[in-house]
């Protein structure tokens, strides 16, 4: 996998659960998401993935699957992200919410964060992670005008799958 894209996120799934962050700074301040972040210079998408997990969450992850590609297109930047998913079969301690430097870190019931009434969650994620979630390896392409998502197209990035 060539680094094209200078993003990671990454979806830690446990029972019914992800793990999200609230996160505490821009992008997407005060927004649920997935973990993540850059891709350091040198780093595979997969190593830097492995790393955020590390940093943010202090899991050590050793069975990340690709799960596709995001990219958006804003009238300010183009810009993308390497999407992984693991699942963990322990909650990993995480009892209750945690503060971490970015943001709150806390295990959210999956059909919270699909809820087509959750305002909480990104626009684009609640479109891309049931694709995430039923282990399809899709390129997203998210189109932003006025910070309003406009349009929003999906490819497999798989031969067999349409
Ligand atoms: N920059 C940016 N990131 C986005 C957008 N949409 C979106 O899902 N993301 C994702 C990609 C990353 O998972 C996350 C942003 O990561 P980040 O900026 O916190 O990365 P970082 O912690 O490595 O950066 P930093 O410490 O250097 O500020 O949000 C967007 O429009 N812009």
């Amino acid at each position: 996998m060539t680094n094209q894209l200078k993003y990671t996120m990454i979806f830690i799934k446990h029972d019914n659960s992800i793990l999200m962050l609230n996160r505490l700074k821009p992008p997407l301040m005060g927004l649920w998401t997935g973990v993540g972040g850059k891709i350091d210079a040198n780093e595979s998408p997969t190593d830097g993935a492995i790393r955020e997990v590390h940093e943010e969450t202090g899991i050590v992850v050793n069975n990340l699957s690709f799960s596709g590609t995001v990219t958006w297109q804003t009238e300010q930047e183009d810009s993308g992200m390497y999407l992984f998913s693991c699942e963990i079969h322990d909650n990993a301690g995480y009892d209750e919410p945690k503060l971490v430097d970015e943001g709150i870190l806390a295990w959210k019931d999956i059909d919270w964060v699909l809820h087509g009434s959750n305002e909480g969650i990104p626009k684009h994620i609640r479109l891309f992670l049931p694709s995430v979630l039923s282990g399809q390896v899709h390129e997203h392409l998210c189109f932003f005008r006025n910070n309003e998502l406009e349009k929003y197209e999906r490819h497999s990035l798989l031969k067999e799958d349409k």
